[in-house]
């Protein structure tokens, strides 16, 4: 199961072959205005309405997982029951907690030595700290905090529980020990008695209990789950050196690496994978949803680019994370008489991949072999104007998997790798999660990468502005 930002995708796959034997999709509500919220009940109602549409196949599950989107902070009331709304990952109202947080912790690279990342609001222990100050009622009324993941995970096994891969997008999981820190909690006035357990890569989360409405037999094993993008490094079963590009609702650039990542300058967050190793990933506010309200506000299909025409278009409408400005707004320059809709359109693709390649060599192992196909994935994969600008940009072979839904594969891989000992990435590469075509490399398109980056460095203080 993905229960990511836009909709929940369940597939049913088949343990020994990888065949996907059914799947359901339902939608997801996200607040607009100045915010970013969703009703945690809805992702479970979701998950129902998803399960339902596999049929039958889903009662036959053996053993079931959860991917979801990270960082989101879920407050429950004693019953169990959201105190309130979710705050979700692309909610930039907790900038200056992070800001906060960072100085009186003693700076970024104190953040990055012991936690692996320095907080931006997207990590949920400034959501916290912005919710005692904003609405110390509701943080008054809060008996156990979750993740997205950790939320349905609950539902299914009445458990607590969470993984290291989600836990490290907390901001309260050192990754220097491992284990929750103390020493924020206390910061934040968080009890860690309100926070799940955390179970180890391969251990078994629970077992679906009885009197749910949905389809599973009672004592269906339950695996760990993870965030999505970690859910997706197993569906890829990702090795190290192979770098991934994911466009959905957020961008991401990550890769699998043996070593313990901290960046001082907060540009890759060094989360932990759902293995034992690590994920340093870099990731956008503004992909998918942001490209295609352009195209909207065009009048013009998503696919409908034309190349050429100078144009620079900074795609920040949601504020942005990478770069680090969550103040910012979209912005346009290069506009001339014959500039067309098109030309704006691609500019719009451009910006938002300009930002997530210009972190793909930091995700990077510094040996790794710049000649490895970047894997393409998220539903902007699925587009030619998003593969062929990726192809432009990034002036490496792009390898399009076939498998769609690469964060449910992913969950799936997990919760077969709990019932039968296996590796869950070695699960994925043999069901052959990562088969797809390659495009061949084309000279990098180094002119456009350097205007945006002129564009950007020239519009600092317009950018910096709340
Ligand atoms: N054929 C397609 N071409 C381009 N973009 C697509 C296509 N199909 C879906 N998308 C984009 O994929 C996005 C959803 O991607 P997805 O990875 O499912 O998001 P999330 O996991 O964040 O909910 C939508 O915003 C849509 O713009
Ligand atoms: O915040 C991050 C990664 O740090 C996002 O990648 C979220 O995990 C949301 O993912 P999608 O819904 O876009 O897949």
């Amino acid at each position: 199961m993905d229960s990511s930002t836009q909709s929940t995708k369940i597939l049913v796959v088949d343990v020994a072959t990888g065949r996907v034997v059914a799947s359901g999709q339902a939608g997801h509500t996200v607040s607009s205005g100045a915010g970013r919220e969703s009703d945690p009940e809805q992702w479970w109602s979701a998950l129902g309405e998803a399960l339902r549409q596999c049929g039958d196949a889903a009662q036959q599950a053996a053993a079931v997982s959860v991917g979801g989107q990270q960082h989101g902070l879920v407050t429950l009331d004693a019953q169990g029951r959201p105190v309130r709304p979710a705050l979700l990952w692309n909610d930039v109202r907790s900038a200056p907690q992070a800001d906060r947080l960072i100085e009186e912790m003693g700076g970024a690279k104190v953040w990055a030595d012991r936690f692996g990342s320095v907080p931006g609001p997207s990590f949920t222990v400034t959501k916290w700290a912005w919710l005692t100050e904003h609405e110390p009622e509701a943080a008054r009324a809060t008996a156990a905090v979750r993740l997205p993941h950790d939320y349905l995970t609950e539902r299914l096994t009445g458990a607590g529980t969470t993984d290291r891969g989600d836990a490290s997008g907390t901001g309260w999981w050192a990754s220097s020990t491992e284990a929750y820190d103390d020493d924020i909690l206390g910061r934040v006035g968080l009890d860690p008695a309100l926070l799940p357990r955390v179970v180890r890569p391969g251990e078994v989360a629970g077992t679906t209990r009885d009197g749910s409405d949905l389809p599973f037999a009672k004592g269906t094993l339950v695996a760990p789950g993870t965030g999505d993008n970690a859910a997706a490094a197993l569906g890829l079963g990702l090795r190290p050196g192979t770098p991934v590009l994911s466009l959905g609702t957020s961008g991401t650039v990550y890769a699998v690496s043996r070593r313990r990542p901290a960046d001082p300058t907060g540009t890759v967050a060094g989360f932990a994978d759902a293995r034992g190793d690590w994920l340093p990933l870099a990731c956008t506010l503004n992909c998918t949803l942001a490209v295609d309200r352009i195209a909207a506000l065009l009048g013009r299909d998503r696919e409908a680019v034309e190349q050429g025409g100078g144009i620079t278009l900074l795609p920040y409408l949601d504020g942005e994370r990478t770069p680090a400005l969550p103040g910012a707004s979209g912005l346009l320059h290069g506009l001339r008489h014959e500039t067309t809709a098109g030309q704006l359109l691609q500019a719009a693709y451009d910006g938002a991949v300009h930002s997530l390649l210009g972190a793909l060599d930091l995700v990077l192992d510094a040996d790794a072999d710049r000649s490895t196909p970047l894997l393409l994935i998220g539903g902007g994969a699925r587009g030619r104007a998003w593969q062929q600008t990726v192809r432009r940009l990034s002036g490496r072979p792009v390898q399009i998997p076939e498998a769609g839904e690469l964060v449910a594969l992913g969950a799936a891989a997990q919760a077969a790798g709990v019932l039968t000992g296996e590796d869950p990435a070695a699960v994925a590469r043999r069901w052959g999660t990562a088969r797809g075509p390659v495009l061949e490399a084309v000279e990098r398109d180094e002119a456009t990468l350097e205007r945006i980056s002129g564009v950007l460095s020239d519009a600092a203080p317009l950018l910096d502005r709340a």
